[in-house]
């Protein structure tokens, strides 16, 4: 694996409080990493620190090998960034404002029209060219953060939660959009929705009250919060004894009379063994569903284990 992102023991602190605590990662050179975590668990700031725009108090940010803190001009050339306030010049046109960003990034006068042309493109925001990005809709303003990210070729391309405040037709479009800009160079994403992440990562860091509390591939992470109950509703449910009987079920809740939680040990078998069992003895099941553990829960169980070994 070639290296784009190494942090070594970072920390932050504002004013008095520590934000986050001993971050340590590699992020690889192609593909995207999704960084998940609730609200205020330390994601924009291990972003905004990764990227040079806020200087960390303790630990090293490395990008492409080179160390942000001493030779940040040459770091963040290989890095786009969108903020989670994405920085729009809102009477500006989308042409204007992706000129100033280009020269920002000292890009050669001659390379700046190909490169705006080809960002455009890529972005599907090539016909709003005049548009003041004031006129713009909330999706369109988001691709056009997107452009501004990627129009220098960076190796790297780190959005802050780019999906918040969208509406579900345009949070479509810009996860295709953020799948596209990651064929060739590594995405960092962050965001508070767990589908989200499974949906587009190929790696998942989970960042919980200012540490890292889970760090490895989707299916690792797909594995781990596997479900392990599912939800009966019985017009004539059996007995405890009677339920645990089923191969594979290793708990029995009652909910109320007629709704059962029951807990299996991985078997991915048991909805089909617990129906056959319902039909063959008359429980008369009327629902069966899975019983996802609820992201909550997995941020609680994966905080705690993290506290132990800490
Ligand atoms: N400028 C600041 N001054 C003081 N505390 C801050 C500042 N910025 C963030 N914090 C605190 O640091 C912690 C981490 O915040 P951060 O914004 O990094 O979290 P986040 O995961 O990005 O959350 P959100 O999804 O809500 O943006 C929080 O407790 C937050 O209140």
């Amino acid at each position: 694996m070639k290296t784009i992102v190494k942090l070594e023991h970072l920390s932050h602190k504002y004013a008095t409080a520590w934000a986050i605590r001993d971050i340590n990662m590699e992020i690889a050179d192609t593909g995207i990493v999704g960084l998940l975590g609730s609200n205020g668990a330390g994601k924009s700031t291990t972003m905004n620190i990764l990227c040079g725009a806020l200087n960390q108090t303790e630990g090293n940010v490395y990008i492409h090998g080179i160390n942000m803190r001493e030779h940040p001009q040459e770091a963040k050339r290989e890095i786009g960034f969108l903020p989670q306030n994405p920085p729009l010049y809102m009477d500006l046109t989308v042409n204007e404002y992706l000129h100033y960003c280009a020269d920002l990034r000292l890009m050669p006068k001659e390379k700046i029209k190909p490169a705006m042309d080809e960002a455009k493109e890529r972005c599907g925001i090539a016909h709003f060219s005049q548009r003041l990005i004031r006129n713009l809709s909330g999706g369109y303003r988001q691709r056009v953060g997107i452009a501004q990210a990627i129009i220098h070729k960076p190796r790297l391309v780190v959005l802050d939660e780019p999906t918040n405040g969208l509406d579900p037709n345009q949070i479509i479009e810009v996860r295709a959009l953020i799948k596209d800009i990651a064929v060739d160079r590594a995405v960092i994403f962050s965001s508070h929705i767990l589908s989200e992440v499974q949906l587009l990562c190929k790696e998942i860091k989970m960042i919980e009250g200012g540490r890292i509390v889970f760090s490895d591939s989707m299916d690792a992470f797909n594995n781990y919060v596997e479900p392990h109950s599912v939800l009966l509703h019985m017009e004539n449910p059996p007995t405890e004894v009677e339920l645990l009987a089923v191969s594979g079920v290793t708990k029995v809740d009652f909910l109320t009379a007629r709704q059962v939680r029951v807990y299996f040990n991985g078997d991915q078998e048991i909805s089909e063994r617990l129906i056959t069992a319902s039909v063959q003895k008359g429980w008369r099941l009327r629902e069966i569903s899975i019983d996802k553990s609820a992201l909550d829960e997995i941020f609680k169980q994966l905080s705690n284990q993290t506290s132990l070994q800490s």
